[in-house]
């Protein structure tokens, strides 16, 4: 068996609407992948039967882990034991599920491979503007400050992407690199979400309607008798969620603003679910309402996206948009105050309105995913004065949230593009 080296590459996400109604199938969302991305790139190297990770930008971010094709006749998939590094149950599980997957013959032998991960800067709070890309930011990953773009998501599509073409010589397709790294990040991160991220990180931007939990519940636990046969049929097979792949009109462009303002609040999920369960009825209208909100928002930018370029004198679709994110912050406003659930909490309110006012140019912003007082994505121009203008807003912006960190907007350089997962050239990452 030879092994190919290999680059891939997958976006984060910004989530401009449908959060919390994603996580029941008959609702949708609105979500667009960021010219931010996470690498994988792989070369031949090392012992047999090893494959190691690093990731160089972090201090003590080097994995290394032994695998163990199953004996013959078996299907519980390999056997991965690390043996070198803190754990990163992404990076674990992804090998355990990939190398599962492609069912090598237990008399072969794996060649050696070291795969590395580089991420885009805008994963994470920069020191300064001008630092070099893939800057090194030499603390633990675990200590780094996430601005919310998704980064295991990108980092588990993009290492699936990396090891499949590594160790397969099938091109896999986007399909099977979603249901995959769907698996994996379900399992790494504990719970099966509405799977968004990852569908973002392999689709690129798109409307989202989940998959239906019980595809994945029926893998069970690696390891266990019939692993790798269960989700080999997992993955192979046809999956109930849907993807229409959209874009941000020609002439507007998003901008992302990380707040600066500590208090994340947990558990915000769990809370929403509860009381939706509680209050099913009232639940239904809130739910239904917001919907149809993101449907007619969805309706408008497919109008604006069949003209060329939006000029300024496309005033009336302009101010219907506008009114649009208005009115879906109002619904969103409504099942946070009903579930008593920060999503959009008044310190946000106060910033996205006074952007709003504050900057021609802009047609509104809103809380992104799951809200609270972690960021916000404008909708605006896509015009270099527009942009100036609201970063100047945004950078002397003083946050009024309840946290312990500095009360600032950091305007994040990433903006939206669409493209989903990728191959890259191995020979453009200097290795
Ligand atoms: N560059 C990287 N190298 C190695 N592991 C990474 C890298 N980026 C992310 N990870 C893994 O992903 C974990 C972070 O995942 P987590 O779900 O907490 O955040 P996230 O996906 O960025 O969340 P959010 O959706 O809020 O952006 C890290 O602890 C690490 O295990
Ligand atoms: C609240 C939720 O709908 C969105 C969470 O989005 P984010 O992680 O805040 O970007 C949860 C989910 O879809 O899994």
């Amino acid at each position: 068996m030879s092994i190919t080296p290999s680059a891939s590459s997958a976006p984060g996400k910004v989530f401009l609407a449908g959060g919390y109604l994603v996580l029941d199938k008959n609702y949708s969302a609105l979500v667009f992948a960021l010219s931010a991305r996470v690498h994988a790139v792989s070369a031949a190297a090392g012992k047999e039967n090893t494959i190691t990770i690093r990731s160089p930008q972090f201090s003590g971010a080097e994995w290394s882990y032994n695998i163990t094709l199953p004996s013959p006749g078996s299907d519980s998939g390999v056997t991965v034991t690390a043996t070198e590094g803190a754990k990163n149950a992404f990076i674990e599980t992804t090998i355990r599920y990939v190398i599962s997957y492609l069912s090598i013959p237990s008399d072969s032998v794996l060649p050696g491979a070291e795969i590395t991960i580089y991420a885009d800067n805008d994963y994470y709070s920069q020191p300064s503007p001008d630092v070099p890309r893939f800057n090194a930011l030499n603390v633990p990953i675990t200590s780094a400050h996430k601005t919310g773009l998704g980064s295991s998501a990108a980092l588990t599509t993009a290492l699936t992407a990396c090891l499949l073409s590594t160790f397969s010589p099938i091109a896999a397709s986007e399909t099977t690199i979603h249901n995959l790294a769907q698996a994996a990040h379900c399992t790494a991160q504990g719970k099966v979400g509405s799977g968004f991220d990852v569908a973002a990180a392999v689709f690129g931007s798109c409307v989202y309607h989940r998959f239906s939990p019980p595809i994945l519940e029926a893998v069970g636990d690696a390891g266990s008798a019939g692993f790798a046969t269960r989700l080999r049929e997992c993955v192979d097979s046809t999956w109930d969620f849907t993807i229409e792949k959209t874009s941000v009109p020609p002439g507007l462009r998003l901008l992302m603003g990380d707040v600066d303002c500590g208090s994340s609040t947990p558990g915000m999920v769990r809370k929403v679910l509860t009381w939706r369960k509680e209050n099913a009825e009232e639940a239904k209208a809130l739910w239904d309402g917001l919907e149809d909100l993101n449907k007619g928002l969805r309706d408008l930018l497919a109008d604006a996206r069949k003209r060329a370029e939006i000029e300024p004198e496309d005033v009336t679709l302009l101010l219907n948009i506008k009114s649009q994110l208005e009115k879906i912050r109002v619904g969103i406003r409504a099942m946070g105050e009903a579930a008593g659930v920060p999503i959009e909490p008044p310190a946000q309110t106060k910033l996205l309105d006074a952007a709003t006012k504050a900057t021609k140019g802009v047609l509104g912003g809103v809380v992104p995913g799951a809200g609270g007082y972690d960021a916000v994505v404008f909708l605006m121009a896509d015009r270099e004065k527009t942009v100036e203008s609201l970063r100047r807003f945004l950078n002397k912006y003083q946050f009024e949230g309840e946290g312990e960190g500095k009360g600032t907007v950091e305007v994040l350089g990433t903006r939206e593009e669409h493209e989903g997962v990728r191959q890259e050239d191995v020979g453009s990452y200097g290795v």
